[in-house]
């Protein structure tokens, strides 16, 4: 029986996987049944056959996949970052590979066609993402990014996307625009002082204070000075939440034990992760929505204030929903927010909009001090659709093309999103491939993104991939920065825009040129959550004439 072999018979009798398992971890698994085994009374034998029944699901469909560990499935091999094992995996299995992440089936589907069904066509099967470890339908625990739209579900999630879509039309996009110009003076004070001095200067720090300042006031009309105060509360917290690592003990718990987690935290009220970072930012958002309360003539044209009008009025603007944003056809109606899930959305807005945006504004700035060419067609651009003013307006936005497909080439290349996720929620058949309820289907961007069927030459930084003529060869699904479908971004278009004219108003007043120390082509990410660089990127900055 398999309790009761020794380790060094486990190794001989299990082929491919115990192979390729080192001593430590051998030990360090049997070690972990042995007390685990202890600890739910149940015999080391039945323990054993349990865990492998687990990890059998894919074996017993015939998916192909890489050999699953014991305890964890293949969620340690998240360490290695989901670029490096995706690009692995689908190497050695193909485009439709079973895994287990977080203790279930999960398939990496890098098939555009499958995709099309899951993420679009048959979008019905697949409302959710995959849960969270311990989170369970309709979560009631009291952290703030338990009520966050990226996490609801079903028609829950189905009305609250209908609520805050609003916040993100045209017209509302229209009306942010003079937030970034004011945070864009900021900016280029910063960057002048860098060129006047002569140092090299730090490009995440400058775009991270950038797209903070940008996302708290356009959230809810608050001026932290981030780009100034660098140890602000809104920038240590949101960082603090992207530099969680698996190899955290707590994360490491959470793997272990979710269900048991989950209870303890709602039995005792207490938060495993972020619980500073939580009450900061309930504490914070709380004051600003009493304040509105008792002056609602002072309402500012900001997403709180546009969630805040959804609360009143249950019908909301109807008028004011772009045609596009309709097509998603959610199905879903305006309902009222609670105060909390009101705060939550916020939370999520800052969240969403921070390092994303600000790592795609550095690694857009960084190609182009790599690529000299590539900056003065911006350049050129930027001369003929800019006047004099300081001030860029949605219009000029608008017209900057090349400068537009720079952004999509940089987000082809660096999206700070790896992979997305669906849960299965009906059994259904694609292509002969059927996918069980409960079943993850997770889609790996850079595999799509870095496919020379879609893009030939993925290395090279070329943004005319990005033309209206190229963008109509190619299959839409084969560029996912933004996700698809939907429950694609619902920050998409803030984003982009915030982006051009960040880059706009930099490249009109100064030049970018690799600093001493910088990195070159192609530049290596750092293996962990969001996409950023290995090691800083630091560019020389001149003033253009
Ligand atoms: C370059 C910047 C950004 C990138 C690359 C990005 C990327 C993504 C991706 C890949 C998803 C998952 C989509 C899917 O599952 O199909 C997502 C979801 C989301 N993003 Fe963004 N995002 C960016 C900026 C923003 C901004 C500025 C905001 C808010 C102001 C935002 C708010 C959200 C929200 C709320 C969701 C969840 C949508 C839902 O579940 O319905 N994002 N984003």
């Amino acid at each position: 029986m398999v309790g009761q072999l020794s380790v060094g018979q486990l190794s001989s009798r299990s082929t491919v996987y115990w192979s390729t398992v080192r001593w430590s971890t051998v030990q360090l698994v049997n070690c972990l049944v042995g007390q685990l085994s202890k600890l739910v009374n149940c015999p080391r034998p039945v323990l054993f056959r349990f865990l492998k029944h687990r990890y059998s699901y894919w074996k017993n469909r015939q998916i192909q996949g890489p050999p699953p560990s014991l305890l964890f499935g293949h969620t340690m091999a998240l360490k290695r970052g989901f670029k490096t094992i995706d690009a692995e995996w689908t190497k050695e299995y193909g485009s439709v590979i079973g895994t287990y992440m977080f203790g279930k089936p999960d398939l990496i589907i890098s098939d555009l066609e499958i995709l099309r069904h899951v993420l679009v066509k048959d979008f019905s099967h697949f409302v959710n993402r995959r849960r969270r470890p311990g989170q369970k339908v309709g979560d009631e625990s009291n952290q703030l990014l338990a009520k966050a739209l990226t996490v609801l579900e079903g028609q829950h999630w189905k009305d609250v996307r209908k609520t805050i879509t609003p916040a993100f039309t045209t017209g509302k996009m229209k009306n942010m625009v003079h937030i970034f110009n004011e945070c864009l003076k900021i900016m280029g004070d910063i960057v002048s002082e860098y060129a006047l001095e002569k140092k090299s200067m730090d490009l995440k720090n400058v775009c991270g204070g950038f797209t903070m300042d940008t996302i708290a006031k356009a959230a809810f009309a608050i001026d932290v000075d981030t780009q100034r105060d660098l140890n602000n509360p809104f920038t240590k917290f949101a960082k603090e939440i992207f530099a969680l690592k698996l190899k955290d003990w707590r994360v490491i718990l959470l793997l272990l034990f979710p269900e048991t987690l989950a209870k303890l935290q709602s039995m005792f009220n207490f938060q495993l992760l972020f619980a500073e970072a939580d009450a900061f930012f309930t504490e914070t958002l709380t004051k600003v929505i009493n304040q509105r309360a008792k002056q609602p003539k002072a309402a500012k044209p900001d997403f709180l204030q546009l969630l805040l009008n959804a609360l009143e009025s249950e019908q909301g603007d109807k008028s004011d929903i772009d045609s596009e944003i309709v097509h998603e056809n959610l199905n879903g109606k305006r309902i009222k927010l609670t105060l909390r899930e009101t705060i939550a959305q916020c939370f999520l807005f800052i969240l969403g909009g921070y390092e994303t945006s600000a790592v795609t504004l550095h690694f857009a700035l960084y190609l182009l001090a790599l690529h000299p060419d590539i900056q003065e067609k911006c350049v050129d651009e930027i001369n003929q659709v800019l006047d004099a003013t300081d001030e860029i307006t949605y219009e000029h936005v608008q017209k900057l093309h090349y400068i537009e497909q720079v952004v999509l080439e940089t987000l082809r290349m660096y999206s700070p999103v790896q992979r997305i996720n669906r849960e299965c929620l009906k059994d259904i058949t694609i292509d002969g491939l059927k996918i069980e309820r409960g079943v993850a289907v997770s889609a790996p961007i850079y595999v799509i993104h870095y496919d020379e069927k879609n893009y030939p030459n993925p290395q090279m930084f070329d943004p005319d991939r990005f033309t209206p003529e190229a963008k109509a060869q190619r299959d839409p699904l084969s560029y996912l920065p933004f996700g698809f479908g939907p429950r694609n971004c619902i920050g998409m278009r803030f984003a982009q825009m915030e982006i051009k004219m960040a880059l706009a108003f930099l490249i009109k007043r100064f030049s970018f040129t690799p600093s001493d120390s910088s990195a070159a082509m192609p530049i290596k990410i750092s293996r962990e959550g969001l996409t950023k660089p290995e090691t800083l990127l630091f560019v020389n900055v001149q003033f253009r004439n």
